[in-house]
């Protein structure tokens, strides 16, 4: 599973920095509320964190000393005590077209059924396509997959990062271009929580940490973070370097794909979380006055559900929540 992945390969990079056995580290699988429940619609659930809240506790409590996550699922604010300071290097930000037919969105036919759960995703296909009818696609890779197989859908999207770390990418029929689909905040980035007092992890996990990423990813979340944005609302961004200076380019959709409100910004990279912050106010000064009333499932607070939802094996709860990874060191 993606999350099993994510703490592998960190243990991998960890491994090949201090030259150190497999066995100098220990991947302890966390089950969190929102695995255990699969009954029920995330939406009802509520709260944020639902999928991290439980990994952090642990971290606090010292059960753990690291926590993996999809920085994509983090909320933008870390709990007291916590830091995310390092970040690997980025995997393929772009979102993967995925359906056995046709081999892109351009290509669908007129009312074809997508499935997606993901609000961005969902806007932004009705954007540029309003006669295709959404259905809502829960569960892992794999179970997206069968629901394909099974004809509940002809295409869904997943992100390329997560294939590529499943050895997977062979089930897209590519990768969509940002001009076209634009990605959500740090997609493709993994985020590596620590405790903030912990010096020895600290040591431990600079080796590993990519500049260029935790510099995109910053101005990325900031963006996020002024909009008061979550994964679960659908706000997209992106965040390049382009020599010194970083172009990141950010987008608002109403739900329904009815209004689009995009911006950028390019500026030295040091300033990439003021021009995040920046391009927020700016795109929502444009927004109108009813844009940011995005509706039960936004205001339950179901804000950071989207990776667990997507990775919860819908059926099989006998397996759920093996992928909440985090590895522990001796
Ligand atoms: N929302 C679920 C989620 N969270 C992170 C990834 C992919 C890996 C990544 O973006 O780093 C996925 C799956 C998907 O969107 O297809």
């Amino acid at each position: 599973m993606l999350a099993l992945a994510q703490a592998h390969e960190t243990r991998a990079r960890l491994m090949a920095a201090h030259d150190l056995p497999e066995d100098a580290f220990e991947i302890e699988v966390i089950k969190t509320t929102g695995d255990r429940i699969l009954d029920r619609a995330l939406k009802e659930i509520g709260g944020k964190g639902l999928f991290t809240r439980e990994i952090e506790d642990a971290l606090i409590a010292g059960e753990i000393d690291i926590a993996v996550h999809s920085m994509k699922d983090m909320p933008t604010i870390q709990p007291e005590g916590l830091v995310i300071d390092c970040y690997l290097p980025r995997e393929d930000v772009r979102d993967a077209f995925v359906s056995r037919d046709y081999a892109s969105i351009s290509d669908l036919p007129q009312g074809a059924v997508v499935g997606s759960s993901s609000l961005r995703r969902r806007a932004q296909l009705a954007a540029r396509r309003p006669d295709l009818q959404l259905v809502e696609f829960r569960g892992n890779v794999q179970t997206r997959l069968k629901k394909l197989e099974d004809g509940v859908a002809v295409a869904t999207f997943l992100a390329m990062a997560g294939l590529s770390r499943l050895g997977m990418t062979h089930v897209s029929r590519g990768p969509i271009q940002p001009e076209e689909m634009l990605p959500a905040v740090a997609q493709g980035c993994i985020g590596v929580e620590r405790r903030s007092d912990d010096a020895r992890i600290a040591a431990l996990l600079a080796p590993i940490a990519d500049h260029d990423s935790g510099l995109r990813v910053a101005a990325e979340r900031a963006f996020l973070a002024e909009l008061d944005g979550s994964c679960q609302t659908p706000i997209a961004g992106l965040a390049v370097l382009e020599g010194e200076n970083l172009w990141l380019r950010g987008e608002i959709l109403r739900p329904d794909g009815s209004e689009v409100i995009a911006g950028e910004r390019r500026g030295p990279v040091a300033d990439g979380p003021a021009m995040g912050a920046d391009l927020a106010r700016e795109l929502r000064n444009r927004a109108p006055a009813d844009f940011f009333d995005w509706g039960d499932r936004v205001r339950a607070g179901a804000s950071c559900a989207a990776r667990p939802a997507s990775d919860i094996p819908s059926g099989r709860p006998e397996k759920a929540g093996r992928f909440f990874t985090c590895g522990s060191v001796r």
